[in-house]
């Protein structure tokens, strides 16, 4: 109950709706019950008293009684259905709005198959079972009390002993339950193994496809369906098992019953209409007691799908704004960034930067270079606030991010990530993403400043191109330029690029660095593995396992000839023999 209690704000603002139907839902059942009281009036009162004139009138109230049954079965399904949808719909958006906010540190672990469950299959089984099964719960009792009740003004005796099949009937359907359930909870397992294996092939189609694993992945797909099919052949097996003993031992009472009711029809104890009214009234307890086992099933379920929404959106959010976080008008930014004796770690142990000092002036550009797993890429993480600081602080133009807020932060600076992302849109839509109020003329002039526009101006649609999903259909440098457009168009006080321009040639981020230098108040962070992305930068850093190894202008650590200069002569001779080659290529082209 406990985790029910937890989604309560998301459901309980819809009570009255879940209460209409619950109402609608045991009126008509209620009104079920006049039926075999009809039925015994008919028989006693009619048919054996030869007052065939009430006939007429019978069926009329038969029918209006039919009529109201149905009127107040729509009705149910209208409010529960009403209360159903409304509170997914709450729950949906809540969950999206917390799929937004969750920190960096959560994505790092979640795997987006089972976000994505969470977020469509089990909301959909918590919106059936509070629009559908949550008022046939109350009905389960209902119409045992109700029925039992009813039954009782009839015969007594009839009742007690139909209560008596009660337990066997309570402990099949429990032994059922018991039985049934976690082979349903492997086939669910199964399930999103199968559509994870689907997932992982579609969106690494090209790697299988580079490799020829086709044949491979044809196989491990068909393990998985495999497993599949093997638990839901189990499931069907155990499923056909209980009907017939379930039907069998229910039809078995029934006959005993039929032969007491039978005895005492002919002892006089008992009239033929009663009999007749009571057959009926048996289902009403039966019927319920037979999908205890269903009940049981729908309401575990439910629990664990409660569970896992509610796990997302009770989920600590780490990284979040201070009550008295300081707010930043939008314009008052300078753009000094200072990380002072920054130390941090991932898992909390193994630090990813140590004691790392840095200071940027506004304006001015930072070049950081280093070895893969250097660090280089942490330093934007914790500078946007993904993860906070273990150790030391960051400021931006005098105070601790920690201490500002996060919107403020993030509104001021503009990413150019190692891995580019574009969302299957238009290019003008992917370009002008991260502002809301934009004119064409802006978007062309940042396409132009990344070199961008003329291979944007031959695509069919020009800048309305639609892009497939992740920028497919693009080159890999033709993705990095609409990202880094996508970026300056947002003016911001820092850009920083994390290798942003590693898929373009030499000639184009040359011309795209002209572009940038253009950019004025612009406080630029620069990561590169290329020399040629950041020499011109005022500072450069030189990384080596997360700790600061060389700093210095492009000049002073050449003359240094320490690892930057060696990373040079590396980078200057792999450059060197190829120059001639690419110069007589150039010509067998122009020729
Ligand atoms: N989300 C993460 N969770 C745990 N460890 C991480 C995470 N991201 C990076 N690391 C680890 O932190 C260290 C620094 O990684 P970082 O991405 O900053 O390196 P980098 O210099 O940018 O490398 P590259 O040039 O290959 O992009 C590496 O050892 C890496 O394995």
């Amino acid at each position: 109950m406990e985790v029910f209690r937890s989604l309560k704000e998301y459901y309980w603002r819809e009570r009255k709706l879940l209460v209409l139907a619950i109402v609608f839902l045991l009126s008509s059942t209620a009104l079920g019950l006049v039926y075999p009281l009809l039925l015994r009036y008919l028989i006693d009162d009619v048919i054996m008293k030869g007052q065939f004139e009430k006939v007429l009138g019978l069926a009329v109230l038969m029918i209006s009684v039919v009529a109201v049954k149905a009127s107040f079965s729509f009705a149910f399904g209208h409010f529960g259905g009403l209360a159903g949808n409304r509170i997914a719909f709450n729950l949906r958006n809540a969950l999206y709005r917390k799929l937004q906010n969750l920190s960096f540190s959560y994505y790092d672990k979640a795997k987006t198959g089972d976000l994505m469950s969470r977020v469509t299959g089990d909301l959909e089984t918590f919106r059936h079972f509070m629009g559908y099964e949550l008022p046939h719960m109350f009905n389960f009792c209902a119409s045992i009390l109700f029925g039992s009740a009813v039954m009782f003004t009839i015969s007594w005796k009839l009742t007690l002993f139909v209560l008596a099949s009660m337990p066997l009937l309570i402990y099949l359907a429990v032994r059922f339950q018991s039985r049934v359930q976690p082979a349903l909870r492997s086939i669910r397992t199964s399930v999103s193994q199968l559509t994870a294996v689907v997932q992982e092939n579609i969106s690494g189609v090209r790697t299988v496809k580079a490799f020829g694993r086709e044949p491979y992945e044809i196989d491990k797909f068909a393990r998985q369906s495999e497993s599949y099919k093997d638990i839901s052949v189990k499931t069907g097996y155990i499923l056909s098992n209980y009907i017939p003993v379930m039907e069998w031992t229910v039809n078995l009472s029934v006959v005993i019953l039929m032969g007491a009711g039978g005895y005492l029809v002919l002892n006089n104890a008992l009239t033929l209409g009663e009999l007749v009214a009571f057959f009926s009234l048996v289902w009403y307890i039966i019927g319920p007691l037979w999908h205890t086992g269903h009940h049981i099933n729908i309401y575990a379920q439910s629990k664990t799908s409660a569970e896992r929404v509610s796990e997302v959106l009770h989920h600590y959010v780490q990284i979040k704004d201070k009550a008295d976080a300081k707010p930043m008008p939008a314009g008052s930014v300078e753009g000094r960034i200072r990380f002072e004796d920054v130390t941090f770690a991932y898992d909390g142990k193994t630090p990813a930067l140590a004691h790392i000092d840095i200071d940027v002036r506004p304006g001015t550009a930072i070049g950081i270079l280093g070895g893969t797993g250097s660090g280089k890429s942490t330093i934007i993480q914790l500078l946007m606030r993904a993860y906070d600081v273990t150790q030391g602080r960051i400021m931006l133009d005098g105070n601790d991010i920690r201490d500002l807020r996060l919107e403020d932060l993030r509104r001021e600076m503009a990413f150019v990530f190692q891995e580019t992302f574009l969302f299957s849109s238009t290019i003008r839509n992917n370009i002008a993403y991260g502002i809301g109020d934009v004119s064409m003329d802006e978007i062309i002039s940042a396409a132009k400043l990344v070199q961008a526009h003329d291979f944007i101006m031959e695509l069919p649609e020009g800048y309305d191109t639609v892009v497939g999903e992740r920028g497919l259909g693009l080159s890999g440098g033709q993705k990095q330029r609409i990202a880094i457009a996508r970026a300056l168009i947002k003016r911001p006080k820092l850009l920083i690029l994390d290798d942003a321009t590693s898929a373009v040639d030499m000639e184009t981020e040359h011309a795209i660095q002209m572009g940038l230098s253009s950019l004025q108040d612009c406080t630029v962070i620069i990561i590169a593995h290329r020399i040629s992305s950041l020499q011109h930068a005022d500072e450069i850093i030189v990384l080596d396992e997360g700790r600061i190894a060389e700093r210095g202008t492009h000049r002073e650590l050449l003359n240094r000839h320490g690892r930057y200069a060696e990373t040079y002569r590396i980078q200057h001779e792999d450059n060197a023999p190829k120059k001639p080659e690419a110069e007589e290529r150039r010509l067998v082209y122009h020729e």
